[in-house]
């Protein structure tokens, strides 16, 4: 569809690039990889103690501590090994990395690849999905929802908010387009792109819920656009998703969705454009993988549906069974077939259409079950047995045309030549051949149909003044065998990535004129894209030819004309005389090369934005981050193109307080009395003796490999501060010490002297108390052995009194006795 902003804005010559690499980095790809021989002092970067990372065959890079140097080679203390590396293979490790990274890949001091990892994965870990490089948005998919990332009240908050403002957001994309659609009144494209099952639909879904917030009806006006192109998702991606090893509901298709918007900025139309169905998968699928989900849905429709198109059993079609996965987790085939039919009336498919379309897909069910057997003529075929033969009828039916016809327009060719008809029966596999192809493009136009009728449906608006359109398309791919598909999306790539590459050297150019510095001598003749191409990927060319073809075989193309169901007859139109004779020679290729042409015109039209969704990881699980997977997704999506591009100029740029507080140190005295950033800045790169920077409005812009060289300058400066600092300390600490040693020496000398002294006088008194105590003792003892001799004495003395008295006694009473005696002698005398 033709816009009002076309033709003046496709008019403008296309910009040219055309870079040169700049001096300082003749021999460096990519950003700050040393040594780079003009920026100088590589030996100084690599110092032993330094970190860096080096390559590694699981981990991709890897850091550590260089603990050996001999200025060419160098060895590396990592984690867990002693990697030895050549200086010029490893890149410095930013000394003061935020551990939760950074929110744009540009405000990193190193901008390289495994900085770029580092920082994607810091952020993945702590469930920050979105990261900036610059303008372009990179998605990390988390493989788990995370309600509190989306929602009304945080699209509220991104509203009207300056871009990067706010975290990263496909919300922050949208709203950023809106404005300068409203503001500059130029209309826009969001560029989605990543591998399979990156995150693309559901970043698209994001992105169209914000333009529909943004600019949509009230919910009082009835059914909007808005609505109906999301409400048009599961139509489509019943028709045209599949499982596929990357992602269990992978798009086979390329979609860019137009939103038309009036001079009010509201939603005043839309339409659809897709590209390139993969058409074969039709009729040929490899294990693990699943056919449309439309096939599956059919056949797990409700009894009576079933029994009305002749359906079995998934394993019982061979368009089904080449592969072993019919079910999928957390997928009910029977109620997404009743949400599919829904979805079909709410986009306005009439039931009549509703039920052609599901004929048709039943019938191409039973035409890939026809086989071909060797017929009764010498190289004719034939249906091979009586199922075949059922097979044949059922299709025959649901397509409302004739079984015959549909028989020999299967198994023989008409040819003309010279105003003559010759008729030429096709073996079993040619056949079997024409029945695949029959049933392609038998898909192929029912698909087509479906974008039309949902585009007819939504409605579109001519005199829309601006678009916004959201490109949701599949990315490079490289399989073990790249046939003719690969080679037309990776041509698409190729395209759109020269876009990209055209988008990011302009916009690098209008940072440089927004800040009014001089990048006139910023040339480089870039042909690593074509390198790439020829480098990349390998094709397998043989079915190149067929796989281009695109006309309709004659034979299949009036059978399907003459069905008796207008839904059939309508998808194969009578070819006018003279288009018939051009669309002959069609080629899928010229076809395509013309949608990739009108895509990049209108492209040209609009001011691209660029989402870039990577996978973290092959498993579809969350929390799993897998380098070299990310850094190849990283490198094919072209945000290290973009950063070689950034390279080219001035890689690394710092606001003037960020710059002078990292690199104040380098010149104290000069920035010190300087209360001017921009004169401080200058004062400060003057004094380090750096060439080549451009001071602009507001940042400091390095070269590659600039930030390197000024850390490699702070770092020593740092070192040697650090030493003296070291060298203070230290001497403070040791007099501290001897002060402390010595004042604790003099108190314990003290003490010991006061100690002795007390125990002297102790042992003198305890002397003198002793002969006191002996005195007494011995006064005591004397006394108490005087009064113990004084009491035997008179004990003594009153015994011996006692014994002289008796004694005395017992003399009187002898001589009483003996006077007695003697008186009594005398008597007797
Ligand atoms: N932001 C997200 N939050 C949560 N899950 C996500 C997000 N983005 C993607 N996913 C998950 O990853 C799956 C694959 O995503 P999607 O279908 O958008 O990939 P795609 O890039 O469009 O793939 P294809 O090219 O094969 O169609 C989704 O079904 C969903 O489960």
């Amino acid at each position: 569809m033709e816009h009002s902003t076309c033709a003046t804005l496709s008019s403008s010559p296309p910009l040219r690039i055309e870079y040169r690499k700049p001096e300082s980095v003749q021999e460096d790809k990519c950003s700050n990889r040393f040594p780079v021989s003009s920026v100088g002092a590589a030996s100084a970067k690599v110092a032993v103690g330094s970190h860096v990372w080096v390559e590694d065959t699981d981990e991709a890079w890897i850091d550590g501590e260089v603990v050996e140097s001999d200025g060419e080679e160098i060895k590396v203390h990592c984690q867990s090994k002693m990697v030895v590396a050549k200086v010029n293979s490893v890149y410095p490790k930013d000394p003061e990395f935020p551990e939760l990274g950074v929110d744009d890949m540009t405000k990193l001091a190193y901008l390289h690849e495994p900085g770029l990892l580092l920082n994607l994965k810091s952020r993945f870990n702590a469930n920050e999905i979105y990261t900036y490089t610059g303008n372009i948005l990179i998605a990390v998919n988390p493989f788990k929802r995370l309600p509190h990332l989306y929602g009304n009240d945080i699209m509220e908050q991104y509203k009207g908010t300056d871009f990067g403002e706010l975290s990263p957001h496909p919300f922050a994309v949208a709203d950023s387009a809106y404005r300068k659609m409203i503001n500059e009144g130029v209309s826009q494209a969001i560029l989605v792109s990543g591998e399979s099952g990156a995150g693309k639909t559901e970043s698209t879904k994001m992105l169209m819920q914000y333009l529909a917030y943004m600019g949509g009806k009230a919910e009082s006006e009835g059914r909007s656009v808005e609505q109906q192109v999301l409400e048009s998702n599961p139509v489509l991606e019943a028709f045209g998703n599949a499982k596929t090893v990357r992602n269990n509901n992978s798009s086979r298709f390329g979609k860019f969705v137009e939103i038309h918007f009036n001079h009010m900025g509201r939603i005043s139309g839309a339409a659809i454009r897709t590209y390139l169905l993969e058409r074969s998968r039709v009729c040929q699928v490899s294990d693990p993988e699943r056919n449309y989900h439309c096939f599956y849905m059919l056949c797990a429709a409700p009894e009576q549906e079933t029994e009305r198109y002749k359906l079995g059993k998934p394993d019982t079609f061979h368009y089904l069974n080449q592969s072993n996965c019919y079910a999928l987790d957390a997928l009910d085939d029977s109620k997404e077939y009743l949400a599919t039919r829904k979805a079909m009336d709410v986009v306005g498919i009439s039931p009549e259409e509703q039920d052609a379309i599901f004929r048709i897909v039943a019938a191409i069910l039973h035409l890939g079950n026809i086989e071909f057997a060797k017929g009764e003529e010498s190289d004719a075929a034939e249906p091979k047995d009586d199922k075949s033969r059922f097979h044949l009828k059922v299709a025959a039916e649901l397509f409302m045309c004739d079984e015959k016809a549909l028989e020999s327009s299967l198994c023989q060719r008409v040819m003309v030549t010279r105003g003559e008809s010759i008729t030429k029966p096709l073996d079993p596999g040619s056949a079997a051949l024409s029945r695949d192809a029959l049933a392609k493009i038998v898909y192929s136009k029912l698909f087509d149909w479906l974008v039309t009728k949902i585009n007819n449906s939504i409605g579109q608006d001519p005199s829309s003044k601006y678009i916004i359109g959201v490109l949701d398309i599949y990315g490079f791919e490289s399989f073990k065998t790249n046939s003719f598909e690969q080679f037309c999306i990776n041509l698409t790539n190729e395209k759109l990535q020269q876009h990209f590459n055209q988008h990011v050297f302009k916009m690098e150019q209008e940072e440089y004129t927004k800040e009014e510095i001089d990048w006139s001598y910023i040339e480089f003749i870039d042909n690593q894209d074509v390198l790439d191409l020829i480098e990349k990927v390998t094709y397998q060319t043989e079915l190149f030819l067929d796989k281009n073809k695109d006309y309709v075989v004659g034979e299949h193309q009036s059978l399907m004309n003459s069905s008796d169901c207008s839904f059939v007859s309508s998808l194969f139109p009578k070819p006018r005389e003279e288009s018939s004779k051009t669309s002959k020679f069609s080629s899928i290729g010229s076809q395509f090369k013309q949608q990739l042409q009108s895509l990049l015109e209108t492209l040209n039209t609009t001011e691209p934005h660029y989402i870039r969704c990577v996978k973290p990881n092959n498993v579809l699980k969350p929390e799993i981050f897998e380098n070299a997977n990310v850094l190849h997704q990283l490198r094919c999506g072209g945000v290290m193109e973009a950063i070689r591009i950034s390279c080219a100029g001035y890689p690394t740029r710092k606001p003037f307080n960020e710059f002078l507080t990292r690199f104040r140190i380098l010149a104290p005295e000069a920035t010190a009395r300087s209360f001017d950033e921009v004169d401080a800045c200058k004062k400060l790169l003057a004094k380090v003796d750096l060439k080549g920077f451009q001071i602009g409005k507001t940042k400091v812009f390095l070269r590659a490999g600039q930030m390197a060289e000024l850390d490699a300058h702070r770092a020593e400066v740092l070192g040697y501060s650090a030493r003296i600092i070291q060298r203070k300390v230290r001497t403070y600490q040791s007099r501290k010490k001897y002060l402390l040693l010595q004042s604790a020496s003099t108190e314990i000398q003290a003490f010991c002297r006061g100690r002795i002294a007390r125990v002297q006088f102790e042992d003198k008194r305890k002397e003198a108390a002793s002969v006191r105590i002996q005195k007494q003792a011995r006064t005591y003892i004397c006394q108490t052995a005087f009064k113990k001799l004084c009491v035997s004495a008179i004990s003594i003395q009153t015994g011996l009194r006692a014994m002289d008295a008796r004694v005395e006694f017992r003399y009187r009473k002898k001589r009483q006795a003996a006077i007695i005696i003697q008186a009594s002698f005398k008597t007797s005398c």
